[in-house]
């Protein structure tokens, strides 16, 4: 029954070639998933000797991983798919994601082995030598700070380069990582006719020829206008020569690119007529899958936090990263990275809560909003946002205490946290309006007293969602957005009918009072806490 019930199931595919795993979920029109596969690079091609699926160099800087894995592995993922008897004819489009900011340098002449793909090998036979580096830098590379200094410096500086490109230079970015290979192996560099990034080399292995770089995808690599929606000229030019014709022209992100190659069709029995619609970023992709709307915010709270914010109208800063939105050509989105996680709040439960949460959730429950205007800063490893170590705790004279009491240390850590959040948020241009929903997500999400003092915070109700697969549901529904005409259609209309998430918690009375008093104070402190200690050398 199932078999057949499948075999009639009109479908989009999502796909998602991340750092340890390439995984593909198929959803029907009725927006269920009813298929989902993967394929690990350490366990399944153990033959790359790959950890975590990168190679870290001796350097410690320099992080890689092997495009040829890659390529076999989409081999593998569609032969495990055959063999459970997926039916490819009825997969309508496909669309998906890349890990952000990887390369991946196509040799001359490989877009002619790309577009006559013999159906009888499978693609990493005939894609052996098309590729002019085989190891590609990927996000967790930080070895190309002079070409950082270099490239900011010449448009003007960190904030100039924030305003023209929606982030400072940053290692793993893509321009980067280009200068980077351009200076140490020109050759290499000559040698490509198309640079892709992980995202758009995916879909060029589906379209059977080079797929655009999307708006989305591209507003990672500190080359590419935000505002425009171009190249940069002077970001490229910086960077390396003759760049902007081996980039090709972005695209909006719910561009349809092209039909899928016949090598699928011949191959696995895709239909002819089946569409690719551009891949984009990982995390571009989450925010589709979480249909995130404007004025929602996302909460990832895991080993670090990632906030995932819509923005109308961003504000460029020195920290944060400002994407073109995946869902609307005419929005932004913005990710804020707070390293201090989850590492400190299990700390924080150890110390002051006898390694229990359940002593940790009773703190919060016995302890008042505002903690009696008790604050604190817990920063146990450097932080990102903003670039403090250390823990500092103020009473409600301001005054720097060096302890807390348990319960009170307890939630002068959450709602410092989340203050936070929210401070660094607004900085980029967010804004809590009276729809915000707060998606919360990642392992702290389960613990309902810390979603409240997250309601609480931000005055917005939480829903907790599952992100498991958020990058694959994301991409399939971008896939029958893209169907549906894409830029002409609203992609809120076309997931509507996806499960909703469930509301975890909502403001207690007076919230907004208590934190529209306690905010500024805790930014202010956050200001003196920066201005005495020794920010690290540039
Ligand atoms: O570098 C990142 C975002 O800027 C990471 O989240 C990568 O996208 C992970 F693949």
């Amino acid at each position: 029954r199932a078999l057949a019930e499948r075999a009639g199931r009109r479908c989009c595919l999502g796909w998602d070639f991340s750092t340890q795993q390439v995984k593909v979920v198929a959803v029907d029109a009725e927006l269920n998933i009813f298929y989902e596969d993967s394929v690990h690079f350490d366990r399944d091609l153990p033959e790359f000797g790959t950890q975590g699926g990168v190679h870290v160099h001796k350097d410690r800087l320099t992080v890689t991983s092997p495009v040829l894995m890659w390529v076999q592995a989409l081999d593998l993922i569609l032969g495990k798919m055959k063999s459970s008897g997926f039916d490819f004819s009825q997969v309508l489009a496909l669309s998906g994601a890349g890990q952000q900011h990887g390369s991946v340098y196509w040799k001359t002449g490989a877009s002619l082995a790309l577009s006559s793909l013999s159906p009888a090998l499978p693609l990493h036979q005939q894609l052996q030598s098309c590729f002019s580096i085989s190891d590609c830098p990927i996000w967790m590379d930080s070895s190309t700070t002079a070409q950082c200094h270099q490239l900011e410096a010449a448009v003007g500086g960190a904030q100039a380069l924030s305003c023209l490109t929606g982030s400072r230079a940053y290692e793993r970015f893509t321009g980067n990582q280009i200068a980077k290979l351009f200076q140490k192996n020109p050759e290499a560099y000559s040698h490509s006719e198309r640079i892709s990034l992980v995202s758009s080399f995916a879909a060029s292995l589906f379209l059977g020829g080079y797929s655009p770089i999307d708006y989305s995808d591209g507003s990672g690599m500190n080359l590419l206008q935000i505002q425009e929606k171009v190249w940069s000229q002077a970001c490229l030019d910086v960077c390396a020569p003759h760049l902007e014709e081996k980039l090709g022209s972005p695209v909006p992100s719910c561009s349809v690119v092209g039909a899928i190659s016949s090598y699928y069709v011949q191959r696995y029995g895709f239909p002819p007529g089946c569409k690719v619609v551009a891949f984009t970023g990982d995390n571009p992709a989450s925010l589709a899958g979480m249909r995130l709307e404007e004025g929602d915010i996302a909460v990832s709270l895991g080993t670090s936090d990632t906030l995932f914010l819509w923005l109308q109208k961003p504000m460029p800063a020195l920290e944060g990263h400002i994407f073109c939105n995946p869902v609307d050509a005419q929005h932004y989105m913005a990710l804020l990275c707070f390293k201090n996680g989850s590492l400190m709040r299990e700390k924080i439960r150890d110390e002051s809560a006898s390694c229990s949460w359940n002593k940790f959730s009773k703190a919060l429950q016995s302890t008042a909003m505002g903690n009696n205007g008790n604050l604190g800063f817990y920063f146990d490893v450097m932080e990102i946002t903003p670039e403090i170590i250390g823990r500092h705790r103020f009473n409600a004279e301001n005054m720097e205490v060096s302890a807390f009491p348990g319960d009170v240390e307890i939630r002068a850590l959450i709602e410092g946290q989340f203050m936070a959040k929210r401070i660094h948020a607004e900085g980029l241009g967010y804004r809590v309006m009276p729809k915000t929903k707060i998606l919360a997500t990642g392992g702290a999400s389960h613990n309902k007293d810390i979603l409240q003092v997250l309601a609480d915070v931000f005055g917005a109700p939480v829903y907790v969602i599952d992100t498991t697969s958020s990058a694959c549901v994301g991409s399939a529904y971008r896939a029958f957005h893209g169907l549906a005409g894409g830029t002409g259609v609203a992609f809120s209309e076309v997931v509507k009918s996806a499960p909703q998430p469930s509301l975890a918690a909502t403001p207690n009375p007076g919230a907004s009072q208590v934190y529209a008093a306690l905010l500024p104070r805790y930014s202010a402190l956050e200001q003196r806490i920066l201005s005495t200690s020794q920010r690290p050398l540039e």
